[in-house]
């Protein structure tokens, strides 16, 4: 991925899971590039997803990128199975618990050959992100309270927050991708990409729609 370039990553938290092969190719089949696994783990935040071997299946139906979100404490004790799971990029959280530290477990994420993401809950501040911003492919700004799918967009809480992470990157010549998570529809992507969003992850607004062609040509287009 690059920051400059719009990404539409439908989100298989809204996706059919008695089917999942067949979702993963409904997305790769209307030219989605990069998928968004969101794995909860009941005590990060108050839902459990789906952990590594949901990756490793997801890896074995597609050569798309896969986005890992991990909603999860101690993301560093977990980080080996997602990296031989087949993630692409792996989104740690900021506000999680660690056996080490957020620095140490981006750098393994980068030692590994992946791509490192940092996400932001809505309540924290952009500025828990700067030392991390030499770290980091990828950062997460939260447009709802991570946990579950079909929620709204916090325009209020979030944009401005977005835009001070696109400010600071380009004032330091930073290349990290923004994206976008949460409430992402054809009326909301185009706010988040005018305050600096380059990825919007969409679960429902993609995988809820009988007409995935048609989602992701109108997603698309919203945001070019
Ligand atoms: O990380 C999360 C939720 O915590 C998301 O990735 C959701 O899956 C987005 O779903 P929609 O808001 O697009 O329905
Ligand atoms: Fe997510």
């Amino acid at each position: 991925m690059t920051h400059t370039t719009p990404y539409i990553l439908p989100s298989l938290l809204a996706a059919d899971w008695s089917k999942v092969a067949a979702e993963v190719k409904r997305a790769e089949d209307v030219g989605v590039e990069v998928l968004h696994l969101d794995v909860m783990d009941g005590a990060f935040v108050d839902n459990i997803s789906f952990g590594p071997q949901m990756v490793q299946t997801v890896r074995k139906c597609t050569s798309m990128y896969l986005d890992v979100h991990l909603m999860i404490h101690r993301p560093d004790h977990y980080l080996e199975r997602f990296l031989q799971a087949g993630a692409d990029n792996i989104t740690i959280h900021v506000e999680a618990r660690y056996d080490t530290s957020v620095v140490e477990t981006l750098r393994r994420i980068r030692a590994a050959g992946k791509h490192a993401g940092l996400a932001l809950h809505p309540d924290t501040p952009f500025e828990a992100a700067i030392p991390y911003a030499q770290e980091i492919d990828l950062l997460l700004i939260m447009t709802v309270v991570p946990g579950f799918g079909g929620q709204p967009f916090m325009e209020k809480e979030t944009m401005p927050k977005l835009a001070a992470a696109r400010d600071y990157r380009d004032a330091h010549g930073l290349k990290y991708n923004l994206e976008v998570d949460g409430g992402i529809y054809i009326h909301t992507a185009p706010i988040a990409k005018a305050h600096g969003a380059n990825a919007f992850v969409c679960g429902t607004s993609f995988y809820g729609r009988e007409d995935t062609a048609a989602a992701m040509a109108g997603l698309t287009q919203c945001v070019s």
